[in-house]
């Protein structure tokens, strides 16, 4: 039986979803997260196996082969994907998991666990989002360019989510944030104890 509850958090890059998923994780000891893999270079301060495991295209494609990855995908001209086998486990000791992934890998998770519950992130305009990028500091202008230009698209699946959490105030944002995940669990401890066949997804062996 799979105790474990399911989130993803979903953003256009820049709009605050790992800075809001770090305030969230220090507060909640229950959230576990998934460290993705990337094909993308590691920024200035990142760590192997802490933001990412960073691996090279021919790794990526080779474990995407083998049927490595819960969700893949493209995002920004990098690979970035989520460990199945780790997921899995993580939920089947009853871990709630929580996925910072972009809305392809949110259509993908959706499909494998319905009950997923979905957050998307938006910025209060464009125009604060490349703002934050540049304050980042952490891309050249090329690539802000490419992610400020990618952002309306990405933006446009926000219908597709449980959740939508403006990340003005972060402060305000962050109090949205907890209040949806606790929400979520209140209502999945109702349904676990009514219907505990609707579990079906990660018990299979
Ligand atoms: N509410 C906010 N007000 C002002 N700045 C913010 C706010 N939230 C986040 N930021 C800043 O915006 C920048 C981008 O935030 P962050 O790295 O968390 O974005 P992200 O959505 O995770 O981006 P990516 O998908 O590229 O990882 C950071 O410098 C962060 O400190
Ligand atoms: N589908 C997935 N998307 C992912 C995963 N890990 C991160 N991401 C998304 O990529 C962009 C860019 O991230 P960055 O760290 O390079 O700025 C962002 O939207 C992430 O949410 C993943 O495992 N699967």
């Amino acid at each position: 039986m799979i105790a474990g509850t399911l989130f993803i958090v979903a953003a256009p890059s820049g709009a605050g979803k790992t800075t809001l998923v770090g305030r969230l994780m220090a507060e909640d000891p229950h959230v576990q997260h998934s460290i993705s893999y990337t094909t993308r270079a590691p920024r200035a301060g990142e760590q192997n196996g802490r933001e990412y495991h960073f691996i090279d295209v021919q790794q990526f494609l080779a474990m995407r082969e083998r049927g490595e990855f819960a969700e893949w995908a493209e995002v920004h001209d990098n690979f970035y994907g989520t460990s199945r086998v780790w997921l899995e486990q993580r939920m089947k000791e009853g871990c709630d998991m929580l996925l910072e992934i972009d809305w392809q890998g949110a259509q993908q998770m959706r499909r494998q666990l319905p009950e997923a519950v979905s957050i998307f992130i938006l910025p209060p305009s464009i125009a604060e989002l490349e703002r934050r990028l540049r304050k980042r500091g952490s891309d050249s202008e090329d690539v802000i360019a490419r992610r400020v230009a990618g952002a309306l698209g990405e933006m446009r699946h926000v219908h597709e989510f449980d959740f939508v959490i403006i990340n003005n105030d972060l402060d305000v944002a962050l109090g949205e944030l907890k209040a949806a995940v606790r929400a979520s669990r209140l209502r999945f401890a109702r349904q676990r104890a009514r219907h505990p066949d609707v579990f079906r997804f990660l018990d299979q062996d």
